[in-house]
């Protein structure tokens, strides 16, 4: 049953079920064939309110050099969370330089990505994710959704920084795709190393702009068991009618994303879409719906998308940060008082993700109607 927006999940009468059936079995996003395509079906076509508007407004975002930070000056590390928590008091937005992730690192993680993507849609099959689950090669989520299926490709899997976990990308590559990947699944848990180590670093920026104990965050996210997701966005021949991720706030913690030189990634601020230029050097940062749940709502989670284009394909590197399934999210006792009571329930990020995997489609009310939902399912 494909899933779409649902507020009480009601249960699908049958022969609406069945029709979906025949529908998104016919269905499949074979990228080779779809970019050369100037009729796009119907089911990607977003509607008009929700389709990209012509030459969106660069976002002024800050670009924090963490380069004094990492070395431990504390005049540093003062400066660059006063900008992290200018950014994050108005879009959650910004950029960091000088973070001392591997150039070469860097590059293979996009040169190996070209080489999965460019696969046979049999071959990439081989990785399909299943229905629920988050791991695993998805085309446009045919089958997961039946309207405004997004203009993508994507392979995800599951990061965890626990000691004992550190073949765990490259296992699960070679366990989807074969020993052939062996290579591929190294370079990817590398990856992920250095984003989990960054993540943790920001996390205390983020930790001292909000007053708690600086290493508050860094011991929450430790262990942290996280998602790699690697965007792949095919040319479009009606690039004005598509949308290549729609809009959503992340319902992640952290997010740290590498995009190509492209450009795509699109912000929603001051009721206005604005483009976030590329800059190769630079990951792009944003703090998702659990960090907001977490800072007790002081930091907002912001609606974001990404758009595609007619004559080249285009690349994105996103690493959501999730903290280990038994922690569970509560705001610092700094962020609650009887000018900021508590906003959201207790939770934990198993709960969110499987209510993002199974009940709801990400978008911008997420972390409100799974508010309700826990409160629903707790009274
Ligand atoms: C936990 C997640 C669900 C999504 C991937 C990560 C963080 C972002 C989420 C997503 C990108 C938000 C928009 C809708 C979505 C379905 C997508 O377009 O990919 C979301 C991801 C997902 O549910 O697979
Ligand atoms: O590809 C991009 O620039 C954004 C993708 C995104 O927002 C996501 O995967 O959550
Ligand atoms: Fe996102």
């Amino acid at each position: 049953m494909a899933i779409d927006r649902v507020s009480s999940m009601p249960s699908m009468p049958h022969h609406r079920k069945d029709e979906r059936k025949d529908e998104q079995k016919q269905l499949v996003f074979d990228a080779s064939v779809l970019k050369y395509q100037s009729n796009i079906p119907k089911q990607f076509i977003w509607p008009d309110h929700e389709k990209p508007c012509a030459n969106a407004p660069e976002l002024q975002v800050p670009l924090i050099d963490l380069g004094g930070f990492l070395s431990g000056d504390p005049v540093a590390a003062m400066e660059a969370s006063k900008l992290v928590g200018e950014a994050c008091q108005q879009h959650g937005f910004f950029l960091v330089i000088n973070h001392r992730v591997d150039a070469t690192l860097l590059a293979d993680a996009h040169n190996y990505m070209d080489n999965f993507f460019e696969l046979s849609l049999t071959e990439k099959q081989r990785a399909q994710r299943k229905l629920g689950e988050h791991c695993g090669y998805a085309s446009s989520f045919t089958g997961r959704f039946s309207s405004k299926l997004p203009w993508k490709e994507t392979l995800s899997f599951r990061y965890s920084a626990e000691k004992n976990s550190s073949k765990m990308v490259e296992d699960f590559i070679v366990n989807k795709m074969g020993d052939e990947l062996r290579h591929f699944g190294r370079v990817y848990q590398d990856y992920c190393e250095a984003m989990s180590k960054l993540s943790l670093g920001i996390m205390e920026l983020l930790a001292i702009s909000l007053g708690v104990g600086r290493a508050n965050f860094r011991e929450f996210f430790e262990e942290n068991d996280s998602i790699m997701r690697l965007n792949y966005y095919p040319p479009c021949q009606k690039p004005d009618l598509t949308l290549g991720t729609g809009p959503h706030c992340d319902p992640t913690s952290l997010t740290i994303l590498h995009q190509d030189q492209v450009g795509g990634l699109q912000v929603f601020v001051d009721n206005k879409w604005h483009s976030i230029s590329p800059n190769l050097e630079a990951f792009v940062v944003n703090i998702g719906d659990t960090f907001m749940a977490l800072s007790n709502g002081r930091y907002k989670s912001c609606l974001h998308r990404a758009v595609v284009n007619s004559h080249s394909p285009r690349k994105s590197l996103a690493f959501f940060l999730c903290p280990k399934g038994d922690k569970v999210i509560t705001p610092p006792t700094e962020l609650v008082d009887a000018y900021s009571p508590r906003i959201y329930p207790d939770f934990t990020w198993p709960m969110l993700l499987e209510f993002t995997q199974k009940y709801y489609r990400a978008d911008v009310n997420t972390l409100e109607v799974f508010s309700n939902w826990v409160q629903q399912r707790n009274s």
